[in-house]
């Protein structure tokens, strides 16, 4: 790719091998962005790269990584660093987790977070300081309704997913007055290969977004420059009332001295 900027920045997407990767990487090349497809499976990238590209003429680079191994992070990593076309970054590759917390080992769980959380910031890391230079460009964050939601029996994948929300809320604060855009996209059960892999029978939920839909819908998060985007839910101002009490708290949390309900009694 060449070091010239352009004035549709060229996207790299991270698990654009299948399921909602694949779809950003679709709707992207039909806008007309050169795509930059990160994936461990490089024959399914290679032959989504061909098709995008005869279909809409654009320019797809494919990356095979896997991003919990630390040589290929640092190579994608390097890649966001170097390209000055690439201008927006969707941070989507991820995993899910079954089981209850006991029965989960330390290399599960590790792998979890590396790719859930650790690859996420440090690939938002690589690209932040040159789209701050460039005063644009936009980090797409994939979280999840889990997040939110201990009750819902992810607990380690939910906690990376409150991780994914925290951070990108961090971010928007500390990057938006430097005109970079970043956006959470917190999806609902989604029918994809996620619950496959995770052992788990996606038929067997109750209400399940298809794909295309929910992608749709996050890209229209997208364009109204939405922070966060929550595609399943249908009454917004519930998270306006979550986050909302959230700011509510900030007066209150820093003090000098303990609760009163915290005070030794003499
Ligand atoms: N589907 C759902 O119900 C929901 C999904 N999400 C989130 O959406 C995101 C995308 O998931 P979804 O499309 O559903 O699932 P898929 O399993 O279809 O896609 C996951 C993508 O991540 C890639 N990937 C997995 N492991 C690695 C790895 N170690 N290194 C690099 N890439 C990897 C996969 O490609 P490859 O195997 O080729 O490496 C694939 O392209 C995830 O962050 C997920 O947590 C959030 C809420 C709900
Ligand atoms: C993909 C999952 O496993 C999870 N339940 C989610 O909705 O994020």
């Amino acid at each position: 790719m060449s070091t010239q900027p352009t004035l549709r920045p060229a996207v790299l997407i991270t698990g654009a091998s299948s399921g909602i990767g694949a779809v950003y990487a679709e709707r992207f090349a039909r806008r007309g962005h050169d795509l930059v497809l990160v994936a461990r499976d490089k024959s399914r990238l290679d032959a989504l790269a061909a098709r995008l590209s005869e279909t809409h003429g654009v320019k797809i680079d494919v990356l095979q990584a896997d991003l919990t191994q630390p040589a290929d992070l640092e190579a994608v990593e390097a890649r966001l660093r170097s390209d000055a076309r690439i201008g927006v970054l969707i941070n989507n590759a991820g995993m899910a987790q079954t089981g209850a917390f006991v029965q989960q080992g330390a290399q599960a769980i590790d792998t979890l977070i590396d790719l859930n959380t650790t690859a996420v910031t440090r690939l938002a890391a690589a690209i932040a300081p040159r789209l701050v230079e460039a005063g644009a460009g936009s980090i797409v964050n994939i979280g999840s309704v889990v997040g939110l939601a201990p009750e819902l029996g992810m607990t380690v994948y939910g906690a990376t997913k409150a991780f994914v929300l925290f951070l990108s809320q961090g971010l928007q604060l500390e990057l938006s007055p430097k005109g970079i855009y970043v956006q959470a996209v917190l999806p609902a059960a989604t029918r994809t290969e996620i619950w496959e892999r995770a052992g788990m029978d996606v038929n067997s939920l109750p209400e399940v977004m298809d794909v295309e839909e929910l992608v749709d819908a996050a890209l229209i998060g997208y364009d109204r420059r939405e922070p966060v985007t929550i595609p399943p839910l249908h009454v917004a101002a519930r998270w306006d009332a979550l986050d909302g009490a959230r700011q509510g708290l900030l007066s209150d949390i820093r003090q000098a001295h303990a609760a009163e309900r915290y005070q030794a009694k003499a």
